[in-house]
């Protein structure tokens, strides 16, 4: 049967969620393109809150990475907006000009922030708070300038102070209302928030109104209705969202505040369906992923021709992402008219909870200080539970018996633990006693619990503890490589070498895989593991290689290449540049750009050339998309420098010579200085050599990438061949022991430089890592050569891979 053409217009965390549904039901009924303006795959924005507060890195919270895009043979445009979509011909238009057609289109356009429009907004420092790229504005403006001002006290805005006051940043907030969060909390709660949050550093001006924003180009401070001012030179706006509607509205699909939609999430537009926060359900558009993710999996069911329950609309639960303070809040929270509220207000604590009942129905709650109750409290929101035969304060303070257990324990199999995701106590427990998930990650990767904001880790883990009784033991909560397994890095290892383990099909079959196929996660992993350990007899699996290193080349954004020869230590000469120059005009390549690593890098190469240019440059490949040794960096040293104390060139060619096309858990970047001035950056390198009297120092664990790090002094070595010596055995170490994708920076830190020296102090261990080392070094072949050898090769990689 002919796949139908699936479009979906936004690439973010409703869309993705609707196609990875789709994908759980049936990967064989559509062909699927997803347009995504901004440029990353996509990626969890609950999380940018966390990356602006300084707990994770933008690099770490992807959730489909571009491996998953290929993997499930969906056509990605990046950076490329849907301008119009054209329900005659059944296609969509991009903003660069491209046409596709569909036979049901998704339209997942997400929100837009609301922007004040006030005098001055267009200031430089003025931003809002939606994207990687606002979270990188205001991470660098936190560099340079000091007073930053929020305008809105919702749960952004609050979650955006609290970022740039870990950044350093003196922080105001102006809101609006006379107490923060009003939509979420009532007055009492909204107090005791706001005198927390001042404890922490925070100032507010509530009941403000900003006028105007004045500055020359740069935004220098607010001025207000009253006639007040308050300087700043960053401002964020966090004063809400609307739905993105302009792009379904302009294509004549029935709209109000959001695209209007049925129980199936159908726009009046026949196969034209809408899901997230640009859609508006009964009247109600949503801003948390909880009911997004609900109407994802309806959305789901019903395009694959399932049958489907009707989406019937949402009760929303929130909690404020910011450390140190518990704050919960569900339902209609608001007492009135037909609504009593029960309340319990420790003031010397500053614990308040209250939970708000209409009749006998439980119908909204507010914690705050004590969030405890928060999933049981929500559960019973949603069920509209009946309290009449309940003692009513012990809703909201347990007693007895229940005040002392575990509060999953008490938990029924129905309760929700990950609110996000809408995933119960009963399902988590299944994956355990079930599909044998031992680990907070392996019941990630398993039922989605902790995948999004990640507030419900710790109930988990209690599930996880409570489940496994004895059998649970802290110390051991091994990370599970990923969701296909639950052994960890070590286990397959040793899986590997006791059973003699060759394939990568064979690790999955008899270590117990849960999916046949694997992930692009682990492949990649146990095709190193089991290189590392068998390295003459394993043969790689080209295809459980990301893209780069398949086609030992980069992939650009426009679909090219990039190309890098190797120039060992930074050193070229005549022929080589001529050879170099030739292939630039030859092939057209239209960039040539040398690196930060002292290479000649050729952008704009295509596919099908990229043999012919290899043929014609014969030189090495650089290996620079390896997780490998990439470059060698060189100061001039002794022959030119008169600060020079060594041959900085000779011990970098040498080293480069000897490393060459190693596999390593990820890349690895060495530079050779041959005095402290250090003119190649030997400090921030994965090994640095820099030369003094008599001999050299050795640094290792630098890294000048996102996680900047200096390296640390390993040893002080006399000669050449000592410092080869060492280089030899702390590579093998670091390939025996470090995860996969795992940086020599991170990997010091985790298992300790004393532990390493301690190692490589062993003269009989620094000989068998050695030893193992040459192993692997001996079966190096430059993969350039050998792809022009063979034309099978040739014709497999650039005919049949089919890139977009
Ligand atoms: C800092 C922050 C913290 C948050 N914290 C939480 C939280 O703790 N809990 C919670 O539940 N929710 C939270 N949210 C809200 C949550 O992130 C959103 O509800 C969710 O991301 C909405 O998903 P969506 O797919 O509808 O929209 P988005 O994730 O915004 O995705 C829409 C995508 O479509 C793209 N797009 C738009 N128009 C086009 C077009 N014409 N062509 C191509 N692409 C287009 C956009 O660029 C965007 O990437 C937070 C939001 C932010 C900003
Ligand atoms: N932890 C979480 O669940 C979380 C975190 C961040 C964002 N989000 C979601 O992201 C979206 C955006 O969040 P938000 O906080 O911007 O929206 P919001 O609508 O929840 O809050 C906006 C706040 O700005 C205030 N405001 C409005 N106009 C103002 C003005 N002129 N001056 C000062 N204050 C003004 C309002 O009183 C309101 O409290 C929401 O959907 C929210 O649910 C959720
Ligand atoms: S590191 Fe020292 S020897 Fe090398 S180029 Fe710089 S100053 Fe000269
Ligand atoms: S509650 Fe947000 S990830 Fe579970």
């Amino acid at each position: 049967m002919e796949k139908k053409k699936l479009v979906l217009i936004g690439n973010g965390m409703a869309g993705v969620r609707a196609i990875e549904e789709i994908l759980k039901v049936s990967k064989d009924l559509f062909d699927i393109t997803i347009f995504g303006s901004e440029p990353h795959p996509n990626y969890n924005r609950i999380l940018l809150s966390k990356v602006l507060q300084g707990d994770t890195k933008v690099k770490d919270i992807t959730l489909n990475d571009w491996e998953w895009y290929e993997e499930n043979n969906i056509t990605l445009y990046t950076g490329e907006t849907v301008t119009k979509i054209n329900p005659e011909m059944m296609a969509v238009v991009s903003d660069k000009g491209r046409v596709v057609p569909y036979d049901e289109l998704i339209i997942a356009t997400g929100s837009v922030p609301f922007i004040l429009p006030l005098p001055g907004a267009d200031k430089q420092g003025v931003t809002a708070f939606r994207d990687i790229k606002d979270t990188d504005i205001m991470l660098e403006a936190s560099k340079n300038y000091k007073k930053a001002a929020v305008i809105g006290g919702g749960l952004l805005g609050l979650e955006a102070a609290r970022g740039l006051l870990n950044l350093g940043m003196d922080v105001s907030v102006i809101h609006i209302a006379p107490t923060l969060m009003e939509r979420q909390l009532d007055e009492t709660a909204g107090r005791l928030l706001q005198k927390e949050l001042e404890k922490q550093g925070m100032k507010f001006l509530l009941e403000a109104q900003t006028q105007e924003i004045y500055g020359t180009d740069r935004v220098e401070g607010l001025k207000f209705k009253d006639g007040t001012q308050l300087e700043a030179d960053l401002v964020v706006m966090a004063v809400g969202i609307k739905p993105n509607i302009e792009l379904a509205k302009e294509s004549g699909i029935a709209v109000n505040r959001g695209i209007i939609v049925n129980d199936f999430l159908q726009t009046d537009l026949p196969h034209v369906y809408s899901v997230g926060e640009c859609a508006e359900h009964n009247g109600i558009p949503y801003g948390l992923v909880a009911p997004l993710y609900e109407q994802a999996k309806v959305l789901a069911s019903h395009i694959c021709g399932q049958e489907a329950a009707p989406y019937q609309g949402s009760v929303l639960s929130t909690q404020l992402k910011v450390s140190g303070v518990e704050v919960f809040s569900a339902g209609d929270f608001m007492d009135g008219e037909d609504k009593k509220s029960l309340k319990v207000f420790d003031e010397q604590d500053g614990i308040y909870k209250k939970i708000v009942l209409k009749g006998n129905k439980i119908v909204g709650a507010v914690l705050f200080g004590d969030s405890k109750e928060g999933n049981r409290l929500f559960s019973m929101i949603k069920k509209e539970a009946d309290i009449s035969d309940t003692e009513k304060i012990t809703i909201l303070q347990p007693i007895g018996e229940e005040a002392g257990a575990s509060l999953v324990a008490t938990m029924s199999a129905d309760e929700i633990i990950c609110g996000c995701n809408g995933v119960s106590k009963g399902a988590i427990v299944q994956a355990i006693q079930e599909k044998g998930c031992t680990s907070v990650d392996a019941i990630k990767a398993c039922t989605s619990a902790s995948r999004s904001c990640g507030g419900c880790k710790p109930l988990v883990a209690d599930v996880l503890q409570l489940t496994l009784g004895s059998e649970f033991d802290a110390s051991s909560q091994k990370e599970a490589i990923c969701g296909c397994t639950t052994l960890s890095r070590e286990e397959i290892v040793d899986g590997i070498k006791e059973k003699g383990l060759t394939h990568i099909r064979e690790v999955m079959n008899v270590l117990g895989w849960e999916s046949e196929e694997g992930c692009s996660k682990c492949r990649p992993a146990v095709n190193y593991y089991l290189g590392m350990v068998n390295p003459t007899k394993y043969e790689d699996e080209r295809e459980s290689r990301f893209v780069n290193e398949r086609m030992h080349a980069n992939i650009q954004k426009d679909g090219t290449y990039s190309v890098v020869p190797r120039m060992y230590g930074g050193v070229t000469n005549a022929n080589e540049l001529r050879r170099i120059a030739d292939v630039v005009e030859k092939y057209e390549i239209p960039l040539v750009k040398v690196t930060g690593g002292q290479r000649i890098d050729l952008f704009g190469v295509k596919k099908d050339d990229l043999p012919k240019v290899w043929q014609d440059l014969d030189m090495n490949s650089g290996y620079a998309y390896g997780k490998s040794l990439r470059t060698v960096k060189t100061c001039v040293g002794e022959t030119f420098c008169r600060f020079g104390t060594q041959d900085s060139m000779g011990l970098g060619i040498d080293l480069e010579k000897k490393f060459e096309g190693l596999q390593t858990p990820h890349k690895v970047k060495m530079a050779v200085s041959a005095c402290p001035r250090s003119c190649a950056e030997s400090g921030f390198k994965d090994i640095g050599f820099i030369g003094i009297d008599g001999g050299w120092e050795i640094y290792v664990g630098g890294n000048g990438g996102t996680h900047v790090r200096g390296g640390d002094l390993l040893y002080k070595v006399k000669t050449d061949q000592e410092a080869m010596e060492i280089t030899g055995a702390y590579l093998q170490y670091y390939r025996e022991t470090a995860n996969y994708l795992e940086r020599t920076s991170a990997w010091i830190e985790r298992v300790g430089l004393a532990h390493v020296q301690s190692v490589l102090d062993d003269k009989n261990k620094r000989t068998e890592l050695n030893a193992r080392m040459d192993e692997a070094l001996s079966v190096y072949k430059d993969p350039w050569k050998e792809i022009i050898e063979s034309k099978k090769t040739t014709k497999e990689l650039f005919e049949t891979v089919g890139i977009s």
